[in-house]
């Protein structure tokens, strides 16, 4: 196995001497400057590196070193960035740290002190990347069968695990297609009337003249066409959850009504005469910005204010950090059964284009084009074409080596999917030998 590469920035040769033959445990490569540090990170992608703030041109200050840092984890984020200056220690360590560093620690260096630091950084880089393996298979079963592996999506997670079993009207804000529904579900199904019916409308999918049947009820003769006496949807929810999607589309008449059901929790249907007590827990959506409705007369304060005891917004599919790609190998996964069980998986031409999409129909859009280029794929692997992104050429690569391999993946890819899968016609499609072959597929864990 061969050694590890520390990254050593550090323009004072005496000290990089040192610092060359110090450790034996890494094979230490030692740069002065900052274009030479950003050539070394591209070359050996380290996972640690040692930075000087005082760099040339401004060896006494810290400038140029802050500068260094920012350009290496703007470039290479995971990496773990230790910082190390003489002066004003205090406040750059703050100031570092701040900025991405992993740990910092104040010249003249300790040796011994430092190697502590630096095989910790190895350590941690290395349970981070196992890390996040492991978290691109999660698999459903957090909230409402949501799924994510961003932050972004657990906190959601975790203020609605806080808030589900809480008798408390919930309104979620966000876009279309991010998942509203799912939550809404979560909700139910994590509280108290789990019990009892989730039963969901939308408001902006219903004409207006018909909505308030729909939620209501009616007696039959109530009107032209009501033959026999109907329960409404939120009589159908009695006892278990109402989800009222897109409440914002709610003509205010209806508002009226609505907000005189949630203060007295009785209904009376269309062309009724008695109140029926109605006890069903409330959970609205939106995606249009309600504050401002309220602000112009379009949406009643007073039913806001029962609606949004408690509001979580819903972060769009762009915001989420790797949820794309996670979410683009779990629908690939349940339509390749489905409808084409050939398909194996993306390509990395498609993961580049999942990633660097900005997915305005958010989790719905992912869904019908990962649906759609599974039933259109040829091969085993979904590309960037089945999925109509077009080539990722906005997707810059860290370096030769990953842009070879997303190359190498594509290549192989076709020519497995020419080959049907088999290998020796695939090394021959490739000009290259089956070994080769093999040994590439299992380094850029390929099927076979
Ligand atoms: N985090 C997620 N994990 C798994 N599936 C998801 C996730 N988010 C959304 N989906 C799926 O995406 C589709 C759209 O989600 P959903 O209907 O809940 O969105 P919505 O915000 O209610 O949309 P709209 O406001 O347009 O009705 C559904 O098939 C849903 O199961």
């Amino acid at each position: 196995m061969s050694r590890p590469v520390l990254l050593v920035v550090e323009d004072d040769a005496g000290l990089a001497r040192q610092l060359r033959w110090t450790y034996e445990a890494y094979e230490v490569v030692v740069v002065g400057d900052r274009a030479a540090a950003l050539d070394a990170l591209r070359l050996h992608e380290p996972a640690v590196v040692t930075l000087d703030l005082g760099l040339p041109p401004d060896p006494d200050g810290t400038a140029e070193g802050f500068a260094t840092l920012h350009a290496m984890l703007a470039m290479a984020p995971t990496t773990k960035v230790i910082v190390a200056s003489g002066h004003g220690a205090r406040e750059s360590a703050l100031a570092a740290i701040g900025d991405g560093a992993w740990d910092f620690y104040q010249k003249p260096i300790d040796i011994d002190a430092l190697g502590l630091i630096v095989s910790r950084a190895f350590h941690v880089h290395a349970l981070e990347a196992e890390n996040r393996r492991l978290q691109a298979k999660v698999v459903p079963g957090a909230f409402g069968g949501l799924l994510y592996a961003s932050p972004e999506m657990g906190r959601v997670a975790r203020q609605l695990e806080r808030v589900a079993p809480a008798d408390v009207s919930v309104m979620l804000l966000g876009a279309s297609g991010t998942g509203k529904e799912l939550l809404a579900r979560g909700i139910h199904e994590a509280g108290p009337r789990r019990k009892g019916s989730f039963v969901a409308i939308n408001c902006a999918a219903i004409p207006e003249t018909l909505l308030e049947a729909e939620l209501f009820g009616y007696e039959k003769g109530a009107f032209t066409g009501a033959v026999k006496t109907t329960e409404g949807k939120i009589e159908q929810a009695a006892g278990g959850t109402l989800f009222l999607d897109e409440i914002g589309d709610v003509p205010l008449p209806l508002q009226v009504k609505l907000l005189r059901f949630l203060q007295e929790r009785v209904v009376e249907r269309i062309g009724g005469r008695k109140a029926i007590p109605v006890d069903t827990r409330v959970v609205c959506a939106t995606h249009q910005d309600v504050d401002a409705m309220v602000a112009e007369g379009r949406f009643r304060e007073d039913l806001y204010y029962r609606l949004a005891e408690i509001v979580v917004k819903i972060p769009a599919l762009a915001e989420r950090t790797g949820d794309a790609a996670l979410l683009a190998k779990h629908f690939v996964g349940r339509y390749a059964k489905a409808l084409n069980p050939a398909v194996t998986g993306l390509a990395a031409d498609a993961r580049a284009a999942v990633d660097a999409w900005r997915w305005p129909g958010n989790v719905r859009e992912l869904e019908n084009r990962v649906k759609r280029a599974v039933i259109m794929a040829d091969g085993k692997l979904v590309t960037a074409a089945d999925l109509d992104l077009g080539d990722s050429n906005g997707v810059v690569e860290l370096n030769l080596r990953t842009a070879r391999e997303a190359a190498d993946r594509r290549a192989i890819g076709r020519a497995l999917a020419q080959a049907e899968g088999n290998i020796s016609g695939a090394s021959r499609l490739l000009g290259v030998s089956r070994p080769t072959l093999y040994d590439l597929l299992k380094s850029y864990h390929l099927h076979g």
